[in-house]
C-alpha cells in the first residue's frame, strides 16, 4: 500500500510540473484555480481497455496517464512510434499499469483496421474510444493548396470516421457496448477564419457523433464530444500561435483569465467516458472558460468601460428621458 501511494504522489507531482503552463493569467485567474489531481475514485477504470489516436503528446498523452492512474490499459496510437513507445514507458513506470504503443496514421482505413487487429490481440477491443489525433495550422484560406485543405481534413474527419466506423462494426459484431469521445474545439460551431480545413472538419466529426449517438444507442455505444479553447500544448501553439503573440488576446478574451490545462480536460474525459456518465450521449460538452460566449456577446466589450464612464454614460441615457 505504501509502495502504490508512493507511486501516486510521484506521478501526480510529475502530472503537475507537465501541466504548469500558466504563466501571463490575469491576476482574476486565482479565483479558478486548476484542480490538477485525479477526480474519479481509484480503480474506476480497472479492467477497461481504453484507445486513444494521438495518445503520445500534448492533450492526448495527459489523458492517457489519467486513465491509466485509475486503472486502464491504455493503447495509443499515431504516427510516430518512438514518441508513443516514450511516453507508453512513462506512464507505465509511474502507474504501474500498461499502456501500449501502436503506429497508425488514421488518414489510412487499412492502418486503422491493421492497428485495431494488433490492439485486438494484445489487449482485446477497446471499452473507451478517444479520438483525440488532429492536424491543424494558420493559413489564410486563399494560401491553402488542395493537398493542404486535405492534409488536415484527412486526419480530422475522415481519420476520425475511419476509427470509429472499424471498432464500432467490430464491437457491434461482438456485442460490446463502448464510450466514444470526440476532442474537437469551440469554432466547430461558430466556424473561424484562418483554420478552415479545421473548422469544417471539427463539424464534421460533431455531426458523425450526434449522428451516431442516436443510431448506435440500441448496441450500447454512447458518444460524447468536447470542445477545448486553447490549451497550451507543443502540437497546438507551435502552429497556431507560432510567435508567441497570440496567447495575450486569447487570455484576455477568456472570462477565468488563463487557458486551461491538460489535466482539466483529462479529468472531463475521464469522467464522460467512465460509468459515471453512462446516461451521457450525444453531449456536446464547451471546455473553455467562457471564451465561446465571451466571443459571440455583441456588447461583451464594455468590459473595459471604467466606473466613471460608466457614470457619464447613464446619465447621458437617462437625460433621453421622454425624448
Ligand atoms: C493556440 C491554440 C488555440 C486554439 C486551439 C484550437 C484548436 C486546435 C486544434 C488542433 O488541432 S491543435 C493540434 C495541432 N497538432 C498538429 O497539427 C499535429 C500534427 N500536424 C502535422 O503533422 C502537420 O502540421 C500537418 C497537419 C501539416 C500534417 O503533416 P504532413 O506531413 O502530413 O503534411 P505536409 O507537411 O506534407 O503538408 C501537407 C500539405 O499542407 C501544406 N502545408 C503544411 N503546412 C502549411 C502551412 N503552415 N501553411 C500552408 N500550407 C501548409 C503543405 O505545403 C502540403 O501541401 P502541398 O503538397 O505543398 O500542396
Ligand atoms: N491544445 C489546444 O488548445 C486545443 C486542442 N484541441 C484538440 O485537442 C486534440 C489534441 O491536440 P494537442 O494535444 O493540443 O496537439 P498535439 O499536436 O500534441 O496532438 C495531435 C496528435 O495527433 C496525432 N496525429 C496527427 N496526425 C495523425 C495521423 N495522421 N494519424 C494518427 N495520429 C495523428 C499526433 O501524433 P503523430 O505526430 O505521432 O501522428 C499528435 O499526437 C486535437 O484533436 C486538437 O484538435 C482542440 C482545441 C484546443
Amino acid at each position: 500500500l505504501t509502495l502504490l501511494s508512493q507511486q501516486f504522489s510521484q506521478t501526480e507531482s510529475w502530472f503537475h510540473r507537465s501541466a504548469g503552463l500558466q504563466s501571463g493569467s490575469a491576476p482574476h485567474s486565482q479565483l479558478f484555480p486548476p484542480a490538477e489531481g485525479v477526480m474519479l475514485p481509484p480503480e474506476s477504470f480497472k479492467n477497461r481497455v481504453v484507445f486513444i489516436t494521438g495518445g503520445g503528446t500534448g492533450l492526448g498523452r495527459a489523458m492517457a496517464t489519467v486513465l491509466s492512474q485509475l486503472g486502464a490499459q491504455c493503447v495509443i496510437a499515431s504516427r510516430k512510434l518512438d514518441v508513443l513507445q516514450q511516453t507508453a514507458e512513462d506512464i507505465c513506470s509511474r502507474t504501474g499499469n500498461k499502456v501500449h504503443a501502436l503506429q497508425c496514421d488514421v488518414r489510412d482505413p487499412q492502418a486503422v483496421s491493421h492497428c485495431v487487429d494488433q490492439m485486438t490481440s494484445l489487449t482485446g477491443l477497446p471499452d473507451v474510444i478517444i479520438n483525440n489525433a488532429a492536424g491543424n495550422f494558420i493559413c489564410p484560406s486563399e494560401r491553402l493548396s488542395p493537398n493542404a485543405w486535405k492534409s488536415i481534413t484527412d486526419i480530422v474527419l475522415n481519420g476520425t470516421a475511419f476509427v470509429t466506423l472499424e471498432l464500432g462494426k467490430r464491437l457491434i459484431q461482438d456485442q460490446r457496448g463502448a464510450s466514444f469521445l470526440a476532442i474537437t474545439t469551440i469554432y466547430a460551431e461558430s466556424g473561424s477564419g484562418f483554420v478552415a480545413p479545421s473548422a469544417s472538419a471539427k463539424a464534421g466529426v460533431e455531426a458523425l457523433y450526434k449522428s451516431l449517438a442516436a443510431e448506435w444507442g440500441r448496441y450500447g455505444h454512447r458518444f460524447n464530444i468536447i470542445q477545448p479553447g486553447p490549451i497550451k500544448t507543443k502540437g497546438a501553439f507551435s502552429r497556431l500561435d507560432p510567435t508567441g503573440k497570440f496567447e495575450k488576446g486569447m487570455i484576455d478574451r477568456i472570462p477565468t483569465g488563463r487557458l486551461g490545462t491538460p489535466a482539466e480536460l483529462a479529468n472531463l474525459a475521464a469522467y464522460l467516458s467512465s460509468d459515471y456518465a453512462s446516461w451521457i450521449s450525444g453531449a456536446v460538452m464547451r471546455f473553455d472558460g467562457g471564451e465561446y460566449v465571451s466571443m459571440a456577446g455583441e456588447f461583451n466589450d464594455l468590459r473595459r468601460v471604467t466606473p466613471d464612464q460608466w457614470k457619464m454614460m447613464e446619465a447621458m441615457i437617462r437625460s433621453t428621458k421622454g425624448s
